[in-house]
């Protein structure tokens, strides 16, 4: 029926499922799963989960796991049992690090041997993508289209579901105005809403560039903290401001404002990292601890968005060799690196050395 959603709608109905504690259902030609985000399960539904008879199973990913020191992973992720004396508090504390110091020792764990790793993997890439921790809670079904009916849940069929994820949403240009700027007059913003129903993205064209020559431009990652409070922990605020700055002495410019806040984990997350920096861990190791890979963006959202405008070659303002690797690829040409190296404050000094140290950021 044409009103029925299609397999990209139904990926961002069941995101926002998961953040509001609803379950979903994954199937595939091999099984079928009920999946629930580990973050936002209660009493009552993981009373509700035991009901169905098999016992839950938790999915982390092997960062994750490294850290509670749980030996059996396949590969990228790890499967336990739920202990059937485990509570609720065991299972945010196998997800949540910031237990972690109260109760470190949470074994020993019951590896889960069902063999559906795929849909494991793919309940780890939607609670991630809903910016959730990424964990995940779940029991197998043997009857996965009318357990979702009769509970009106969301089905999702892993065989789709796998491509659609991996391949690059399209994105939409929404709205545009003339938008004057302290850094320069001559400002416009462009709005970008992707078809995949996440974040919008935006644009800020300074002047008006030639299409046919490298274009000064910065690809910035949101930085709620950085940008909007000054956050010396960091430093995407003197970055922001410069590069705009620049591009407005030259006269023309883009910057993109990349909504992917915490490379890509999301500021709740980003702020469980800050919470374990605290603790004594850098930015690479709290990243690891929650579960998450060092950085989690989707570089190719900005190579699409500067393809839109009409560029096809820029003059990149980064310190980053992966963010000109990955223009590269996606067929933006990096005709010179610009370094963008300001803001450096006692607080942030180890930081950027970390990124220097383990991210490969040029200084
Ligand atoms: N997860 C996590 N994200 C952080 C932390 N500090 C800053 N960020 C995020 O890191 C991103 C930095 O973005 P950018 O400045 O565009 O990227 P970059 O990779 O540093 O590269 P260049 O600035 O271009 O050299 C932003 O999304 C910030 O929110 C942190 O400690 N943990
Ligand atoms: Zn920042």
């Amino acid at each position: 029926m044409a009103f029925a959603p299609d397999i990209t709608e139904d990926l961002a109905r069941a995101r926002g499922d998961l953040r509001m504690g609803v379950p979903i259902v994954l199937t595939s030609d091999t099984g079928a799963l009920l999946v629930m985000a580990a973050e936002s399960l209660s009493d009552q539904r993981l009373a509700d989960l035991r009901g169905l008879g098999p016992k839950p199973v938790i999915v982390i990913t092997s960062r994750r796991a490294e850290t509670l020191r749980a030996v059996p992973y396949d590969g990228d992720l790890a499967r336990i049992t739920v202990p059937a004396d485990a509570d609720l508090w065991w299972i945010k504390g196998m997800a949540d690090p910031k237990h972690d110091m109260d109760v470190p020792m949470k074994g020993p764990f019951m590896i889960a041997r069902d063999g559906g790793a795929a849909l494991h993997r793919l309940a780890i890439q939607l609670v991630k993508t809903a910016h959730l921790l990424p964990a995940a809670v779940v029991v197998p079904l043997d009857d996965p289209a009318s357990f979702s009916q009769a509970n009106r849940l969301t089905l999702i069929q892993a065989d789709l579901a796998g491509p659609t994820i991996a391949a690059e949403a399209a994105l939409h240009p929404v709205a545009a105005a003339r938008l004057p700027m302290t850094a320069a007059e001559a400002g416009r913003l462009h709005i970008y809403r992707p078809e995949d129903g996440s974040e919008e993205h935006y644009a800020i064209e300074i002047g008006n560039p030639p299409r046919n020559a490298p274009v000064l431009a910065r690809l910035h990652s949101a930085c709620f903290t950085g940008d909007v409070l000054g956050s010396l922990k960091c430093d995407c605020g003197p970055q922001l401001n410069g590069a705009l700055a620049q591009m407005g002495e030259e006269g023309a410019g883009v910057l993109l404002y990349l909504n992917q806040e915490g490379r890509g984990i999301g500021l709740a997350n980003k702020m469980r990292a800050y919470a374990l920096q605290d603790q004594g861990y850098d930015t690479v190791e709290a990243n690891h601890r929650l579960g998450f890979e060092d950085d989690e963006r989707d570089f190719r959202i900005g190579a699409a968005i500067l393809r839109r405008l009409g560029f096809d070659s820029v003059r990149l303002m980064t310190n980053n060799p992966r963010k000109i690797a990955m223009m590269e690829k996606m067929g933006i040409k990096v005709a010179e690196r610009v370094p963008l190296i300001l803001g450096e404050t006692p607080q942030n000094r180890a930081y950027l050395a970390t990124k220097a140290k383990k991210s490969g950021h040029l200084l």
